[in-house]
């Protein structure tokens, strides 16, 4: 019988991650959202869909400087925390803008929003042929273009929505733009492992906890559970095996994207709830258990802490954190918005990983 090389493993000390796609959201839910993902992670790409959209490099420098004021201090100084800001693309985003974004130093990407597709998307392009002036641009400075890579037509079935989007959306666009530099967000199905394991060095994909652990049948089997719904939607579990695959395979054009999206309780356990899981305080210790399960735990650094650093370009982190192989309840729920509530993903269950607590808040220099 054959023993993963992981199979034993108690602590597991990596280099410090990066989340590549997060929603922090804005005013009061800074002070839930930065300091549970500051407390682990670095560099973390900041969602740009606010309510109005984060535009603009003068309004992502703005909501940046807003994030900034919730860094958690430890002993005294700020912990290592490094939001980097992206620009909502919309039918009217000025070309120009696009140059401004090169020259600044927190502003990194760029993303498409389909009208429509997800929470706080009615502002997104329409048509992408609206907008190739402005990815003309990206593609001749290298701007990386971060997409929710779903179609929204009425009549296309929402288990259908992200390979739609690679056929009628995505080939045609590399076809267009060959030398663009792709993140296919939050992919859910093999189909968009597969699209994007065939594509050159410049496309890579960011991979969500929840799609590595679980599929369709964990929302919707003996009722339905509104923790479990974001979007894209849970797919079935061939696809869920597929995504571990690519995961755990040390590609490095698949890394790590939690897409924590935080939405009040009563905004999820509605009778039309809100897309997106809570998942930033133990977001790394999920993505050990995927790994773990697979007997892949050596992987988890790479997609974790090296691959999404080196698709952006910016130097891979000189930190490290340990992981401890120590049981921890996930709380019922947090704090949030004042006087609300946020139910995380598996609220209640217990994780067999922790990050271990040292006089250095977990990290090691
Ligand atoms: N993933 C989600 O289900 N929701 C995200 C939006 C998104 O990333 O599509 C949100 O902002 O709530
Ligand atoms: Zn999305
Ligand atoms: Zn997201």
């Amino acid at each position: 019988m054959t023993t993963p090389r992981t199979a034993n493993l108690t602590t597991l000390t990596i280099t410090q991650p990066d989340d590549w796609h997060i929603h922090l959201r804005d005013g009061l839910a800074l002070e839930r959202t930065v300091p549970d993902i500051a407390k682990t992670f670095n560099r973390v790409i900041c969602m740009p869909n606010l309510v109005p959209p984060v535009k603009t490099v003068e309004e992502a420098e703005s909501y940046r400087a807003r994030i900034m004021a919730h860094v958690p201090k430890a002993h005294g100084a700020e912990v290592a925390f490094d939001p980097r800001m992206v620009l909502y693309l919309t039918d009217h985003t000025d070309p120009a803008e696009i140059l401004k974004l090169k020259n600044s130093s927190h502003v990194q990407a760029v993303k498409l929003y389909p009208a429509g597709a997800t929470t706080n998307s009615h502002s997104g392009v329409s048509d992408l042929s609206k907008v190739y002036d402005v990815i003309a641009q990206m593609e001749e400075h290298g701007v990386p273009f971060l997409l929710h890579g779903e179609v929204t037509h009425n009549h296309v079935d929402i288990f259908d929505r992200e390979k739609r989007f690679l056929d009628e959306v995505l080939e045609p666009l590399l076809k267009r733009f060959p030398r663009l530099r792709l993140v296919l967000e939050h992919i859910t199905t093999g189909d968009a492992a597969a699209f994007v394991q065939a594509q050159g060095a410049n496309v890579g994909a960011t991979i969500t906890p929840q799609h590595l652990l679980f599929n369709r049948n964990h929302m919707l089997v003996g009722g339905i559970r509104p923790h479990f719904y974001c979007l894209p939607i849970l797919k079935r579990q061939s696809h869920q095996t597929a995504l571990i695959e690519v995961a755990t395979s040390g590609n490095p054009k698949f890394f790590l994207g939690t897409d924590s999206a935080p939405h009040a309780q009563d905004k999820k356990e509605n009778a039309c709830g809100c897309a997106g899981c809570y998942t930033a305080p133990f977001a790394i210790e999920l993505y050990a258990e995927a790994f773990e399960q697979a007997g892949k735990l050596d992987k988890l650094e790479g997609f974790a802490s090296f691959f999404g650093a080196d698709f952006y370009g910016l130097p891979r982190n000189t930190r490290t954190i340990t992981l401890v192989k120590n049981e921890q309840i996930v709380p019922e729920s947090f704090a949030y918005f004042g006087d609300q509530k946020l139910v995380p993903l598996r609220a209640g269950e217990t994780l067999t990983w922790s990050i271990q607590q040292d006089a250095t808040h977990g990290f090691s220099s």
